[in-house]
């Protein structure tokens, strides 16, 4: 007999204020890459501050099934990873399973390509729906035999054993996922691979690939490497992640009141456009210690309680703060006046639409909202209660949870369990610093 299934519900009552002192744990993008590279290198790397969601466990698990000794994560969150260089990964006895995460995917495809082997990558029911020809596409380009379902989405399936040639592509959307592929099996190419792309995004690959030996050259928007040059071991702090950290943020600044302290905030250039949109919203946030992370900058940020008011989102901030919009809406959703985003398609092909997603909790919570193909208006208003669907996007979950800040009753929100790919003590943290959710386990 079938075993019910069960799913994870969040009831977030209104609450706050919201203070405190909070250290936000480790950044995902890094924190996938970190196994990446450090599998790949010669030599021992040491993993500081890695981040334990199911996301990065997914790649970490991925390249043990590749015969990589992978110890960790302790208690401390530290990993040590023995790599095996760049040609000594070895056969996976199975498919490897990524979950829910697109950039296990995305990033394995391009380093699976270079491969001697054959290989699979399958994934839930949410990644199956997400784009994959993004990756395909210029990896076919670059010689490698992959392809994906008739409708372009997961399973991955690669040949192996192909030889592969460098390419000048130029990105036809600002991913750093299509990116960091792209330049992963340009490592295995022969010849010069140049990633053009048409706005900034995230650079963890660049500089831990520089960290770990690999040379790149980066001129404005336009990076290359050539084939051929090996990774060494290095050891990596992780610095706590922006994305993350973006529901605290938000948080604190739609409380009624008080004052939190957020440490260890990633602040790299490419990953800040939430804090240059809610400075233009009139958010009252002070940047202290700044310092550096390894190869990344950080400091603490000291979030105030503010009077928000709409605004338009600059274009040049969309891909900076791209997993951040989720929380955004709920500001727009708490201040005065209209906040208006534009060229924002990319949040349609995320663990949900996230444009539409947003969009219907919303309106059931009694916000106003037009939706547009790339973008979404949202008129600011009073929060009320209801059941909103978080359509198994932890993002989704995570920013109407703290909506309930200025909600008028309970928000209920249905399919929490994804939370944990992320940011698996979300509701811990939420709770020690004020707000009020409690988990229900629902059998369906
Ligand atoms: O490179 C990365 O680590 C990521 C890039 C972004 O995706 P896209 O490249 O699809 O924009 C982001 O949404 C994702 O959470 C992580
Ligand atoms: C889009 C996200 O992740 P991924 O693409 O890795 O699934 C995210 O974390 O918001």
């Amino acid at each position: 007999m079938n075993q019910p299934s069960s799913s994870l519900m969040f009831h977030a009552k209104p609450a706050g204020p919201v203070s405190g002192d909070i250290r936000i744990p480790g950044d995902k993008s890094i924190s996938h890459r970190s196994i990446m590279f450090a599998s790949l290198a010669e030599g021992t790397s040491h993993i500081y501050g890695f981040l334990p969601g199911q996301d990065c466990l997914a790649t970490m698990n991925a390249f043990k099934a590749m015969g990589v000794n992978i110890e960790g994560p302790d208690e401390q969150n530290n990993v040590v990873v023995h790599g095996v260089g760049m040609h000594g990964l070895k056969a996976p006895e199975q498919a490897i399973d990524v979950g829910n995460s697109g950039t296990s995917i995305r990033l394995l495809s391009g380093i699976l390509a270079g491969q001697a082997f054959a290989s699979e990558m399958i994934g839930d029911a949410s990644l199956n729906k997400r784009p994959m020809m993004r990756v395909v596409t210029p990896l076919q380009q670059m010689g490698a035999s992959i392809r994906a379902a008739d409708d372009g989405t997961p399973p991955l399936n690669i040949a192996g054993g192909d030889s592969m040639n460098a390419i000048h592509y130029p990105l036809p959307m600002a991913s750093a996922q299509v990116k960091s592929c792209v330049l992963l099996a340009g490592m295995y190419a022969q010849g010069t691979t140049v990633v053009t792309e048409p706005g900034i995004t995230r650079d963890h690959t660049e500089r831990m690939l520089k960290a770990f030996g690999y040379p790149v050259s980066v001129d404005g928007n336009q990076v290359s490497l050539t084939g051929g040059s090996k990774l060494k071991a290095c050891d990596i702090t992780v610095p706590g992640d922006i994305s993350s950290a973006t529901f605290f943020i938000i948080a604190g600044l739609i409380a009624r009141q008080g004052t939190l302290t957020l440490r260890n905030v990633g602040m790299n250039p490419t990953r800040i456009g939430v804090l240059n949109i809610v400075a233009k919203m009139g958010a009252d946030i002070e940047i202290i210690n700044e310092r550096k992370a390894g190869d990344e900058p950080v400091a603490d940020l000291i979030v105030h309680a503010s009077e928000l008011h709409g605004c338009d989102i600059d274009d040049a901030d969309v891909p900076l703060a791209i997993d951040e919009f989720p929380a955004i809406f709920i500001a727009a959703a708490c201040a005065k006046g209209v906040t208006r985003l534009r060229n924002a398609e990319e949040l349609r092909v995320k663990e949900s639409d996230r444009i539409q997603a947003m969009a219907d909790g919303l309106e059931i919570l009694g916000i106003d909202c037009q939706v547009y193909a790339d973008g979404i208006d949202i008129v600011g208003g009073q929060l009320t209660t209801g059941t909103v669907d978080s359509q198994h996007d932890h993002r989704i979950a995570m920013a109407f949870a703290i909506g309930s800040l200025r909600s008028s009753g309970t928000i209920h929100i249905l399919d929490c369990d994804n939370v944990a790919t992320s940011f698996p003590v979300f509701v811990e943290l939420a709770n020690e610093v004020g707000l009020n959710i409690t988990q229900e386990i629902v059998n369906e």
